[in-house]
């Protein structure tokens, strides 16, 4: 990870810690009047204090055991606070609709070669794309 992105991340856990606790900590950043301050939500799901080894596909870390005592503002792809996603209730359950289809008919294949080429853009997704094999389950 970047010194920026290191930097980005110490302030983003500051600011989480801040609000969770409604205190300001002696240590915390002093943002300069009208600053505008950009949260690199890419570095903050890499976080290995609340994500160990945060590149390796892990879905056993979203379970509500795993979840306990982690920052509410750990993890954030739909954004937080007043202008959150509104669509996000509904785009985890058309998203959880969808896979349990795929994933009850299909089993899925990786492509070793295919490389992901991730943009920094507010929402992630691969510019060439996410090459995936589906093989048929047998009923
Ligand atoms: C996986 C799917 C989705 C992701 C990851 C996602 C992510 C986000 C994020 C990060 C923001 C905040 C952007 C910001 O801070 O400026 C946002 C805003 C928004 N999203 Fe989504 N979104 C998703 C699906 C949807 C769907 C399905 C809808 C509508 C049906 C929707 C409608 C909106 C709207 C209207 C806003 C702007 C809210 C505002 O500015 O007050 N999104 N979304």
């Amino acid at each position: 990870m970047s010194i920026r992105a290191r930097k980005i991340l110490k302030i983003t856990r500051n600011i989480a810690t801040e609000k969770r606790y409604g205190i300001l900590q002696p240590n915390g950043p002093i943002l300069p009047k009208n600053a505008t301050l950009s949260l690199s939500i890419y570095a903050l799901h890499r976080d290995p204090v609340n994500f160990p080894d945060p590149e390796r596909f892990d879905p056993e870390r979203f379970t509500q055991e795993n979840h306990v005592g982690r920052s509410p503002y750990a993890y954030l792809p739909f954004s937080a606070g007043s202008r959150n996603c509104i669509g996000q209730k509904f785009a985890m359950l058309k998203m959880k609709s969808l896979l349990s289809k795929i994933l009850r008919n299909y089993e899925l294949l990786e492509d070793p070669e295919h490389k992901l080429v991730l943009p920094a853009e507010t929402v992630l997704k691969s510019t060439s794309g996410i090459c995936v094999g589906l093989k048929k389950r047998s009923s």
